[in-house]
This record gives C-alpha cells, sequence and structure tokens, in this order.
C-alpha cells in the first residue's frame, strides 16, 4: 500500500480524468519506459481509463529492444495491451533525434488509428516545457513559440495529441514511480551532451538559483499561449470575412489583408494554407516563422506595389494579380523528366 500524499494522486486523476470522460474510443498512451511515462501508464490505469499502451523502439541503442520488451511486462502487470513500434532507423548521425522524434509521432499515429483511438498521450512534463521554452528563446522564436508545448494539438486526421501532465514537475512523477514500486528507465541520451537539450538541462538549476524555475517559465509559457490564442480567433474571424472558396482553390482579398497587422496576416495565410494542404507537422510556431519571408519579404510589398507574385510553399501556389486579388490552389505536381538513354 503507497503512502503517497494523496496531493499528487489525486493532481494526476484530475489531469487525465476530463480525458478519459471525453474519450468515445480507447486512448492510445506513449510509454518510453522512463519515469513520466511510467507515471502517465500507471495513472491512467488507476482512473479506469479505457487505453493502450505503445512503445517506439528507434533501434539507435543496444538493448532498446529489451527495454521496450519490459515497458510490455509493466503493462502486462497491469492488465494493459501493449504494442511495439518499431523504426528502421537511417544510417546517418546528423539530425538524427529530430527524425526520430518525427517517426516516433508518425508511429503512434498510425498505431492509433489502427486501433481506433482518438487520443494519443504523452508524459511531457513541466521540466520538459520549461527545456522547450528555453531553447525557441535561443532561436529567437515568436511569442507563438514561447508559448511551449501545447496541452493539445491535432497528430492526425481524427486523432489529437495531449499532454496532461504538462505543468507537473518531473521530480514528483519519479517520486511516483518509488512510491508505487514501478520499474522505469534512464536514457542515456538525455544526459548526452553532444545534444542541446541535455546541456541546457544542465543550466537548467544555475537559472533556478537566480529566480528562473521552471514554474517561472511555465507560467510565461501559459500567458504566451493565452495570448496566441487570442491573435488566433482574432484570425480566424478575419479569414472567414476575406476567404472565399473558389473552383479548387481559394480566393483572399489582398485588400484587406494587408491592413491586418504583419502577426495576423502570417496566421491568415497559414489557415489558407492549411486548408488547401493540411499540415499537422511541423508545430504552428515553426510553420508561421518559416512563412515571414514570404508574407514579410513578397507578399505584403507585393500587394501594397500592385505588382503580380506567382510563389510556391507547402505544396500550394500562391498567385497575386495587380487588383490585390490573392489566389491559392494546390500547386501542379512537379514535372518529372525522363531519364535520357
Ligand atoms: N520511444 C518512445 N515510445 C513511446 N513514447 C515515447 C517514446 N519516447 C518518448 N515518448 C513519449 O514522449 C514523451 C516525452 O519524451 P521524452 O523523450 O522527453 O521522455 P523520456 O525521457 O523518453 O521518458 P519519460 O518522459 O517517460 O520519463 C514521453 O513521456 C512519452 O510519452
Amino acid at each position: 500500500m503507497s503512502d503517497a500524499p494523496a496531493s499528487l494522486d489525486e493532481r494526476l486523476a484530475r489531469a487525465l480524468a476530463p480525458l478519459l470522460d471525453r474519450a468515445t474510443s480507447s486512448i492510445l498512451l506513449a510509454v518510453s519506459g522512463g519515469p513520466d511515462s511510467t507515471a502517465l501508464m500507471h495513472a491512467a490505469r488507476s482512473a479506469g481509463g479505457r487505453v493502450q499502451v505503445a512503445t517506439v523502439d528507434h533501434g539507435l541503442r543496444a538493448g532498446s529492444a529489451a527495454e521496450a520488451e519490459g515497458v510490455g511486462r509493466l503493462a502486462a502487470e497491469l492488465g494493459l495491451v501493449h504494442t511495439i513500434l518499431t523504426w528502421e532507423a537511417p544510417r546517418r548521425d546528423s539530425g538524427i533525434q529530430a527524425a526520430a522524434r518525427d517517426a516516433r509521432y508518425r508511429l503512434l499515429a498510425d498505431h492509433a488509428a489502427r486501433i481506433g483511438a482518438g487520443l494519443v498521450l504523452t508524459a511531457h512534463t513541466l521540466d520538459d516545457q520549461a527545456e522547450t521554452v528555453l531553447m525557441r528563446l535561443m532561436a529567437g522564436s515568436s511569442p507563438s513559440g514561447l508559448a511551449g508545448m501545447r496541452g493539445e494539438r491535432p497528430l492526425a486526421p481524427g486523432i489529437r495529441l495531449v499532454r496532461p501532465f504538462l505543468d507537473i514537475p518531473k521530480i514528483d512523477l519519479v517520486a511516483y514511480c518509488e512510491r508505487n514500486g514501478l520499474p522505469f528507465l534512464r536514457d542515456p541520451s538525455n544526459a548526452d551532451e553532444r545534444f542541446a537539450r541535455a546541456r541546457l538541462r544542465r543550466l537548467l538549476p544555475l537559472l533556478e538559483e537566480e529566480g528562473l524555475t521552471a514554474a517561472r517559465i511555465g507560467r510565461l509559457a501559459a500567458r504566451a499561449g493565452r495570448d496566441d490564442a487570442a491573435l488566433e480567433q482574432l484570425s480566424q474571424t478575419v479569414f472567414s470575412e476575406i476567404a472565399a472558396s473558389s473552383e479548387g482553390g481559394l480566393h483572399l482579398d489582398g485588400h484587406r489583408l494587408r491592413r491586418e497587422p504583419e502577426a495576423i496576416v502570417l496566421r491568415v495565410l497559414d489557415a489558407a494554407l492549411d486548408g488547401i494542404a493540411p499540415d499537422h507537422e511541423p508545430p504552428v510556431p515553426k510553420r508561421l516563422e518559416r512563412l515571414e519571408t514570404l508574407v514579410l519579404e513578397a507578399l505584403l510589398p507585393a500587394l501594397a506595389e500592385g505588382r503580380a507574385l506567382r510563389r510556391t510553399l507547402r505544396g500550394v501556389l500562391i498567385e497575386t494579380d495587380r487588383k490585390g486579388a490573392i489566389r491559392l490552389a494546390a500547386a501542379p505536381p512537379r514535372r518529372v523528366f525522363a531519364k535520357r538513354r
């Protein structure tokens, strides 16, 4: 019998209850076997949720298959269905972490679709959130980026990714595992200083000494997220006022658009592109940053000067005419030239 202070168990249960109540089908838990996701698995099971578990074996470390099997054994002890999803890692070193992450979400989304789960839960914590915000700060991101990871976002058509533990410190989840006698893994790449995130993690205690705690960074993220949501809502209103669907595409009133603040213009264009070629990855802040060059350096000047413009982005052809109308349509497939013999 655990002597856990009720408050942590209650906080985990409170974080999970609305998701378990809302799910009309089973929920897929992404469990690496680290302390956070092991706690997620146990807490979701204790809350009586209709959940299944998946572990992605990235095959990047010796022993990763055995680790995934270890998660499977614990899941079985808890009476949960567990599946190992295997990734064939490409033979290269650079960008391997980002490639592994993309592959992980893709495999999880595909598996969720197979089992009919509409929600995929990960166990990202307050510490993960603080690291993400600091990484984005270093990259000179926008307020949308400083909002950090969203508690919820679309993962694939009909499937949402939810992070219920974003305001729970990792140390609490480690304590939860220890109190409940749950075995967990420590991922050595978390301490591998070849990776920027690991180097940043080493800095966090120093920043905390100066008062920049994970909780404060979390608060910054929540506030930036709140303001970003307001901008998003305004942009949706503008979008619905100035967009009209046309045969095979979309028309935007460029005169109206160019009178809006740049933050709104970027979001309206993102929504228009998304309407034609839905893009669930990368996250919205990155997408907005990638739109900046096109919007600020080409589209807005062309509208202001009454110039025609023709650009392709994210598989969408964007054209403006001299009268200030913007037309977006799926770009024609690239021509493939047959090799000469
Ligand atoms: N190999 C994996 N298989 C399934 N889910 C994963 C995997 N790696 C990460 N995740 C999910 O993404 C979340 C965040 O990943 P991250 O790499 O920060 O955590 P971790 O160090 O692997 O372990 P944990 O968060 O479980 O302590 C995990 O909590 C888990 O829900």
